[in-house]
């Protein structure tokens, strides 16, 4: 079988994730963790461009990869259109919509950048696979109840989906036979319905659902909206609030859930009330989503970096266990997920998708 050599680029919203794999076999990988006030110089993401390419470079020097030896670069794609799942070529049209946000910021949009620069300066092409845009909703789930205002299919599709297919490997089951709830819970927070391997209805990451480590998540409504008119914030500080600064930094000033849980092994009173609403939050919207797939769940599954706490999937797990069984897949499966979406195309599996 021929060799391929996949440089996978995945910047999250704390952290930006890098491995090199020859066809799926990781050789290196790297999480390089971003401080809160390293990042906080920057007042658009699209500015950390610069800075997580240098850390890029500078992982391909230290393991002493030239730019000659890769095959394709693949990166998390961003904020696009609502689109089918699948590869897709970084083209244009993709980076001028991803420069200019024109769906919205989020750190993933320097996904397709990243891999652009580094891909044209190695002579080949870039791709990114499953953005976080794409959209499988049911008509049903598009409906918000205010007609100026469309329900958005955005999440973590990249992991829920590399996790699903992964759950039904290791359960012996097809993905398009059964039904599964898939809670990612990283920086944001989804919690996914999926009828036959399809996400048909799922929290809008950055604007709907429980609060995450930085998100505010679902608010009430009437009490947002006097906060908007109030005339005390601008709209980049509302979003900000929302979206960056919001969960659990807002209550307890750090997105780190490690540091969350130090303070409550030391008796922080306020630390453990936020922490365990975050996770009865997931709890309650997990048994809306079961409604959603009518009580026929195969398998709950958590995934993301805050699956490592066994303290807090403890606690969602006591209140979903009796829809069905909870499997956890701590962190997530998005580097191999981008370099399988890259080979399938390399290999002549499946064709690129244009944008
Ligand atoms: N061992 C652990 N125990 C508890 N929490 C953890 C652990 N490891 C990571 N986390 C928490 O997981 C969260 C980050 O998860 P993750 O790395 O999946 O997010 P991200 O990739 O930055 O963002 P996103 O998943 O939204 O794209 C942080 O709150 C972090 O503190
Ligand atoms: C993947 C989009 C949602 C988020 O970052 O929370």
């Amino acid at each position: 079988m021929r060799h391929y050599y996949i440089l996978t680029i995945n910047p999250g919203s704390t952290s930006t994730k890098i491995a090199f794999y020859q066809n799926i076999e990781p050789l290196f990988t790297e999480t390089i963790r971003h401080k809160m006030d390293e990042l906080a110089q920057f007042p658009r993401i699209i500015e950390q461009l610069p800075f997580r390419r240098d850390k890029i470079m500078n992982f391909l020097k230290d393991k002493d990869i030239p730019l000659t030896r890769l095959s394709a670069v693949v990166g998390r794609g961003g904020l696009l259109r609502p689109l089918p799942s699948g590869t897709y070529r970084v083209n244009e049209k993709m980076l001028k919509d991803l420069r200019e946000g024109s769906y919205g910021e989020h750190a993933s949009n320097l996904g397709a950048l990243l891999a652009a620069e580094i891909a044209s300066e190695a002579g080949v092409l870039a791709y990114v696979v499953d953005p976080p845009c794409v959209d499988e909703l049911d008509p049903l789930a598009r409906v918000s109840g205010c007609p100026e205002i469309e329900r958005r299919s955005l999440f973590h599709a990249l992991n829920v989906k590399a996790v699903a297919r992964r759950v039904c490997r290791e359960l012996g089951e097809r993905l398009e036979n059964i039904n599964l709830l898939v809670a990612h819970m990283g920086g944001g927070i989804s919690v996914c319905a999926l009828k036959r391997g399809k996400v048909i209805d799922v929290n809008n990451a950055l604007a709907e659902g429980p609060f995450s480590p930085e998100r505010a998540g679902g608010l009430p409504t009437l009490e947002l909206a006097r906060l908007c008119f109030s005339g005390r914030y601008t709209w980049a500080e509302v979003y900000k609030k929302l979206v960056g600064q919001g969960g659990l930094v807002a209550y307890l000033g750090t997105q780190d859930a490690t540091e969350v849980e130090k303070r409550i092994e030391q008796g922080d009173e306020k630390a453990r009330l936020i922490y365990e609403a975050m996770a009865y939050q997931v709890a309650k919207e997990l048994g809306s989503m079961a409604a959603v797939l009518k009580g026929e769940v195969r398998a709950i599954v958590f995934t993301g970096g805050l699956a490592y706490s066994s303290r807090l999937t403890s606690w969602i797990k006591e209140r979903v266990e009796f829809i069905a069984p909870v499997l956890i897949y701590p962190g997530e499966d998005e580097m191999k997920a981008l370099a399988e979406g890259a080979l399938r195309v390399l290999m002549g599996e499946e064709k690129a998708l244009e944008y």
